[in-house]
């Protein structure tokens, strides 16, 4: 399968009292990932959550990816997304299994996107790219970074960190694949603002 396309990520925040209408709405504009990321240490409404996105995601043909928790996505029959502090990659591949998309954060730095390679990542996640309103410490990252990434991986590459449909742009130029938003996607009046965002997001992967 090719990995290429909005990675649309949720915010529980943000989306507090329309979650499923506005996921559903990026999912009816297009979404090659959406990423389950919730902070909370609620357990039984992660679950509950994560399974409606599951179900949503089925019915659209969209891969879910759960944020931090292989355990929970293990448990769903779905993909992971690790931090460099959410555990191990080898072993989770061998929890998942060969076939599960499993994402990996590798900042700023081409040596921790080759050793998720070797580990079996499917992509590779760099940023952030811009003033994140989600994410406003996370380390920064240069566009001069991707082109590298692109010549010396064999990988997706994605990237990630307040992307907007006004600077995605550049991104694309510098040959990444994925563009993983919260934010500049979610951050809309109305779910059919949401579903233009998805919709323009996509074309701009297609040129
Ligand atoms: C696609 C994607 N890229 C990077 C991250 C950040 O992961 P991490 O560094 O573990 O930070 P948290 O998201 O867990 O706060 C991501 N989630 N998704
Ligand atoms: C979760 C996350 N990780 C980042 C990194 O750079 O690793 S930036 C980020 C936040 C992304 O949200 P927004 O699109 O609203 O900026
Ligand atoms: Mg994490």
């Amino acid at each position: 399968m090719k990995l290429r396309g909005l990675y649309a990520i949720t915010d529980s925040q943000l989306l507090a009292g329309k979650f499923l209408s506005y996921v559903e709405a990026a999912l009816e504009g297009g979404v090659t990932l959406l990423q389950y990321r919730d902070k909370s240490s609620d357990e039984a409404r992660r679950l509950r959550e994560a399974e409606a996105l599951r179900n949503l995601c089925e019915r659209y043909k969209t891969q879910l990816i759960i944020n931090d928790d292989a355990e929970l996505a293990a448990r769903l029959n779905v993909g992971v997304h690790l931090g460099q502090t959410d555990g191990p990659l080898s072993p989770t591949r061998a929890l998942l299994g060969s076939k599960a998309i499993i994402g990996s954060t590798c900042h700023a730095q081409i040596a921790l996107a080759e050793q998720a390679a070797k580990e079996g990542a499917s992509y590779v996640a760099f940023g952030r790219f811009f003033n994140s309103n989600t994410k406003p410490g996370a380390p920064t990252c240069s566009l001069e970074l991707l082109a590298e990434a692109k010549r010396s991986l064999h990988l997706p590459v994605c990237a990630i960190g307040g992307i907007t449909l006004d600077n995605a742009a550049p991104l694309v130029e510098h040959g990444v694949d994925l563009l993983a938003v919260i934010h500049g996607l979610f951050g809309a009046d109305s779910s059919a603002e949401v579903t233009r965002r998805a919709r323009a997001f996509n074309e701009l992967l297609r040129k």
